[in-house]
């Protein structure tokens, strides 16, 4: 692992990325359907000159970008060769890259799957990536770890924006407290004495409105809240204090189409992630001045 003894730390990273760049994270999801608003073929060739020019765009700009491992999958193995050659330009021109693959398995495989995001030796080789604690968050351990060896970060879903999401996460343990809950108190202990920030993240739907507490969830965890659903799901930047309360400030909010719409112009796509910047810190500095 070569880059383990260089790289600082992710929850540091993603801090100041934050704190420099704005808090926001852009999604590359390259639907079918965009592909052909941007009057692209839905075809390697498209997805390749889309994913281009997102990294073009915003690779130098904004703080995280989050490529969507799905939509590169079903173009078979040359979908992931322009998912490698995005992880890596981006990195390489000062993005974070958290790899959305909500991977989550028993712990035996969930080493392979560790190692192909957050071992430094690996093509796919990203900042953080997304994991499903569906099998029980002791089954993440293989990630947990590697990824404080490594200086990556492990987000994992804990409220999701989906209306779907709720007969799982709300569901209440013997112990009294909700299966979020539950997810948010071990993230939280994953992180104790981090600082400015822990590298292991949750992930909060920016949708969720007032119904956090239906969950009983504690949101200090004292790492990032990847908050997806603002733009085409619905949830406005204005909606973040409602929503995350005092944990505003860790908050990481994705907008994927809701800046994607706006290309292929680059100025245009540029202008949508500055907007949206922008909104997200107004929205942070007025709740902190309260
Ligand atoms: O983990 C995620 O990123 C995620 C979690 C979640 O609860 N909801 C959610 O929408 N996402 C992802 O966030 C992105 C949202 O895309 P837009 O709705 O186009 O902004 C998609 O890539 C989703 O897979």
């Amino acid at each position: 692992m070569t880059e383990t003894t260089t790289l600082e730390p992710f929850g540091a990273r993603l801090r100041r990325a934050m704190d420099e760049r704005g808090p926001l994270c852009v999604g590359i999801d390259p639907h079918a359907s965009l592909l052909a608003d941007w009057g692209l073929s839905d075809d390697i060739a498209g997805l390749e000159r889309f994913t281009r020019t997102v990294v073009e765009a915003l690779a130098d700009r904004v703080a995280v970008l989050k490529p969507q491992s799905a939509f590169f999958e079903r173009f078979g193995s040359r979908g992931i060769a322009v998912l490698e050659q995005a992880v890596a330009d981006s990195r390489e021109a000062g993005a974070l890259v958290l790899m959305d693959a909500k991977r989550g398995d028993i712990g035996s495989t969930m080493a392979a799957y560790a190692a192909t995001y957050l071992d430094p030796a690996s093509p796919l080789f990203s900042d953080a990536v997304t994991v499903s604690p569906y099998l029980g968050y002791g089954s993440l351990r293989p990630a947990l770890d590697l990824a404080r060896e490594s200086g990556t970060g492990v987000f994992v879903l804990a409220l999701t924006s989906n209306p779907e999401g709720a007969e799982v996460q709300h569901a209440v343990r013997a112990g009294g407290a909700s299966v979020a809950a539950t997810m948010l108190e071990h993230l939280k202990a994953e992180n104790a004495d981090a600082a400015p920030m822990g590298s292991y993240g949750a992930v909060v739907g920016a949708t969720l409105g007032d119904t956090l507490g239906a969950a009983g969830a504690d949101l200090a965890i004292n790492g990032p809240l990847l908050a997806p659903g603002i733009g085409a799901q619905g949830a406005t930047p204005a909606d973040l204090p409602r929503v995350f309360g005092a944990a505003v400030r860790d908050v990481v909010p994705n907008v994927s189409r809701g800046v994607l719409r706006h290309g292929p112009d680059v100025a245009a796509l540029r202008a949508s992630a500055a907007r949206f910047a922008g909104e997200v810190r107004d929205a942070v500095d007025t709740a902190a001045s309260r």
